[in-house]
């Protein structure tokens, strides 16, 4: 078994993104800058954000963190990104999600300019992703793309089988592995909720990328010999014996699936720190003019 390591992939790769930043500053005046929008007290959240926050900082890009309670209005986030999105200084802007009940998601996602969506969940960049058009990519499967690439992880002509069909991580990631890119070339199969036998595919996956919240779903006996795995659940419990009073979990038994793997993530310390380099790349294309002119 082999380690896709998401920190020594991640800190190579913030600092090729520091070196393009200092050349921006060095040609304009001026820094990459992300507006992160966040609403309520949710744990994972705000320790995400705050992540995103001090990678932006570490890599020498401008960030503002915009808070609200969760009893804010949809009118008035609506309005607020509104004002962001009409804000010169301001390359890219994100809404961490989940949001509260009362406001819809779709609304908000729409509502940001699709040329500012570092988070590339707006539907014109996801069609023109799907059209393989420059576009923003969504983070969590830009950076397992970025990751499988470092690695030289070969994909053309596998079967890829995703378990989960999000609007952030299974369903983008899905499109991804099919595009006729590298990484990508695989024949994809989608798993969900109503998927009757999961154990099937994921038995024939040469790579199974797993993204649905369950702590330890995919067990040994659901993969073959050799299989790649990429575990994107980030399942958040209490414990009394780390120092920040939580323990990570994926959705992978990583103990006993790690012995059958080629190639495998770890959680924490894989996808989620490639999530952080796929938004800090949306950004700084974003501030290059790459994706819009
Ligand atoms: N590492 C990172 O950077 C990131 C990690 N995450 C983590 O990844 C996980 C998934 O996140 P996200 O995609 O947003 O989650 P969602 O809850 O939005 O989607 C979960 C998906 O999994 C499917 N699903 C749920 N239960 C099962 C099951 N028993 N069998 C098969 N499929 C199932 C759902 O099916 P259906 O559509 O039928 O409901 C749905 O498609 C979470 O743990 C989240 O915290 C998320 C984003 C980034
Ligand atoms: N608009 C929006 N964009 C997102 O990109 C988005 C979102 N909403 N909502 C929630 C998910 C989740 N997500 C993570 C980001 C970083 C880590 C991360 O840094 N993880 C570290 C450690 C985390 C820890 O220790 O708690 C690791 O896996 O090693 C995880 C998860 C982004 N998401």
């Amino acid at each position: 078994m082999q380690l896709l390591d998401g920190k020594y992939v991640s800190e190579k790769l913030k600092g090729e993104i520091a070196e393009a930043a200092a050349k921006i500053l060095a040609e304009t005046g001026r820094k990459p800058h992300l507006v992160a929008v966040l609403v309520g007290h949710d744990g994972g959240s705000e320790t995400y954000v705050a992540s995103k926050i001090k990678n932006c900082e570490a890599v020498g890009f401008k960030s503002t963190l915009v808070r609200y309670e969760s009893d804010v209005t949809e009118e008035e986030l609506l309005g607020k990104v509104a004002e962001l999105n009409t804000d010169a200084d301001i390359d890219g802007i994100i809404v961490q999600l989940p949001l509260p009940k009362h406001i819809d998601p779709e609304k908000v996602t729409e509502k940001i300019d699709h040329r500012k969506d570092v988070d590339g969940f707006h539907p014109v960049n996801l069609g023109r992703m799907q059209r393989n058009l420059p576009s923003f990519i969504p983070a969590t499967p830009y950076g397992i793309t970025l990751m499988l690439k470092e690695y030289g992880v070969e994909t053309a002509g596998k079967h890829c089988v995703v378990v989960g069909r999000s609007n952030i991580v299974g369903s983008p990631m899905s499109i991804l592995m099919a595009r006729n890119t590298t990484p990508g070339n695989c024949t994809v199969t989608i798993c969900h909720s109503r998927t009757p036998d999961i154990k099937k595919f994921t038995l024939d996956a040469d790579i199974l990328i797993v993204a649905i919240g369950k702590k330890n779903f995919i067990t040994a006996d659901m993969v073959k010999e050799g299989v790649v795995v990429v575990d994107v659940g980030m399942n958040r419990e209490t414990s009394t014996t780390t120092k920040s009073g939580f323990k990570l979990y994926g959705d992978v038994d990583f103990e006993n699936v790690s012995k059958k793997a080629s190639w495998i993530t770890p959680v924490p310390g894989g996808v989620g720190l490639m999530t952080i380099i796929g938004l800090l790349k949306n950004t700084l294309a974003s501030a290059n003019k790459e994706v819009y002119k």
